[in-house]
């Protein structure tokens, strides 16, 4: 899967134009694009990165960090997921870091996701839903989970770059993205709900192969 992935990441780079600044993602897939995006440093603005794991990359090749409080909209937007369906909705966050991600996506005129073959799913849900919640509500949210009928496994010693915790939902078949993302948000104490199904991909670039 890791020849998948560096393909799946290179091939992104033919979506980078001139002068652009770069909305980033974070993960193994990711960390190909960016080592692509070195070669073609001096013909990009920046990058605005998504987690401080991608920063620390973008950094160490050269490539300026800024703010998307100062660049405005961004054209582009390059990240992988952990589960895609033929719809281009996702679900993302295995990493722990799908608030930052999804504040990029929807800054972003064009989402670009990249991912091997084994992240191609009918139906989302196999993989685990991550829910980033702040810390005092994670057992209220673990019970307005089990009451949906979903599994609440809280991903303990770990700490967003927010401050925040993670909760994964086994058992989930999702059958409607976009209304259990909407339905979650609502939970207080949810910060972010791992579905990009609003705001779904517009490509996606598997392994050398484009859906
Ligand atoms: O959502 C993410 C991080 O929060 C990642 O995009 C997702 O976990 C996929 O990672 P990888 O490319 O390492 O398989």
């Amino acid at each position: 899967m890791s020849n998948e992935k560096r393909l799946a990441g290179e091939a992104a780079l033919r979506y980078v134009e001139d002068g652009a600044i770069v909305g980033v993602g974070t993960g193994s897939t990711v960390a190909f694009f960016i080592d692509a995006l070195a070669g073609i440093r001096d013909r990009i603005h920046g990058a605005v990165s998504s987690s401080e794991q991608s920063t620390a990359q973008l950094k160490r090749h050269g490539i300026p960090v800024l703010d998307l409080n100062s660049t405005g909209p961004l054209s582009l937007y390059v990240d992988g997921a952990d589960e895609c369906d033929p719809h281009k909705r996702l679900i993302k966050g295995g990493g722990a870091a799908l608030t930052r991600e999804k504040i990029i996506a929807e800054a972003s005129a064009k989402f670009v996701c990249i991912i091997d073959s084994s992240k191609r799913v009918d139906l989302l849900g196999r993989f685990p839903l991550p829910i980033e919640v702040i810390p005092m509500a994670r057992s209220l949210v673990g019970r307005e989970i089990v009451k949906r009928g979903g599994q609440p496994v809280w991903r303990d010693g770990v700490v967003t770059d927010n401050g925040n915790w993670v909760i994964d939902v086994h058992g989930w078949q999702i059958t409607d993205p976009v209304s259990l993302e909407a339905e979650l948000n609502q939970i207080p104490g949810v910060v972010t709900v791992g579905l990009f199904a609003r705001r779904a991909a517009d490509i996606v670039l598997v392994g050398d192969k484009e859906m």
